[in-house]
């Protein structure tokens, strides 16, 4: 790969993350302490197991549907098959949310963007889901304070995406290839922005992504045990077509 081609690789990626994120992160900064009120996180704390679960699968699949226009600009994504590309966003897309949630997280407040403000954990609370969402505000955490920048996140963004050890791939040699150049990417940019130390760090925040979203599964799991009714009739097709058909 020359140089120019690392620079177009990197600039397509990060071209793709601006355009497919719903908000940026200037438009947030203003945001930042437009906290719920006792009523508004009383509301949702009054609300059903299955009533906040569906609330939250239709919030998620709203940021899942960006993901899937980020992945479809990666460069060699699409060359992939159909099924390897369902693949990758079966197990991708949900990590790639919780990447792109951290940079709408206060470190000051531990308050995370969500319908429009910005909520601490115990708005979660009538989820019955206290470990997960734990897990997922100190991840959002962690991720902050590696203070990545846009250009970087992106590019990690695409690497947590294009994951070889995924099951059941078709192509995976093409697969290792689109992974191997967007991880010369992410090199690359470290190695320009003199942060290589971050690599290392990032490959153990993936692995946390993956405990993280195991755990979803799981929950989604017994959820739809109790629920089955509200995620075969009420949760948003794609949440089920990703996250809940094995
Ligand atoms: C991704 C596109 S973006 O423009 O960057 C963007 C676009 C929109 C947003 C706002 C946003 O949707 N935040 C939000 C959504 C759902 C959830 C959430 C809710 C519940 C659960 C538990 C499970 C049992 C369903 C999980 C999990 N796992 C995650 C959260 C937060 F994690 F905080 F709880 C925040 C943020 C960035």
């Amino acid at each position: 790969h020359s140089l120019r081609n690392m620079d177009e690789l990197c600039a397509s990626i990060v071209r793709a993350h601006r355009e497919t994120s719903q908000y940026r992160v200037e438009e947030l900064q203003v945001l930042r302490w437009k906290l719920f009120s006792r009523e508004e996180i009383q509301a949702y704390q009054i609300k059903s197991v299955d009533e906040m679960w569906q609330h939250c699968a239709l919030r998620l699949t709203d940021a899942v549907q960006y993901v899937v226009e980020f992945a479809k600009h990666i460069p060699g994504f699409r060359m992939l098959t159909q099924n390897d590309q369902i693949a990758l966003l079966k197990t991708g897309s949900m990590e790639v949310v919780l990447v792109r949630m951290s940079r709408f997280f206060n470190t000051e407040n531990n308050t995370v963007f969500f319908d429009g403000k910005f909520a601490r954990a115990d708005l979660f609370k009538s989820l019955a889901c206290g470990d997960l969402i734990t897990a997922v505000f100190d991840f959002a955490h962690d991720m902050c304070a590696l203070k990545l920048s846009e250009h970087q996140l992106a590019l990690f963004s695409a690497l947590v995406l294009i994951n070889t050890d995924r099951p059941c791939l078709e192509d995976r040699g093409k697969v290792q290839r689109v992974q191997r150049t967007v991880e010369l990417g992410l090199r690359y940019i470290l190695q320009r922005d003199n942060q290589e130390s971050l690599m290392h760090k990032l490959y153990q925040k993936m692995a946390v992504l993956r405990s993280l979203c195991s755990l979803h599964m799981e929950k989604l799991r017994w959820f739809s045990q109790r629920y089955p009714l509200t995620v075969h009739s009420l949760f948003p097709p794609l949440y089920k077509e990703l996250f809940a058909s094995e």
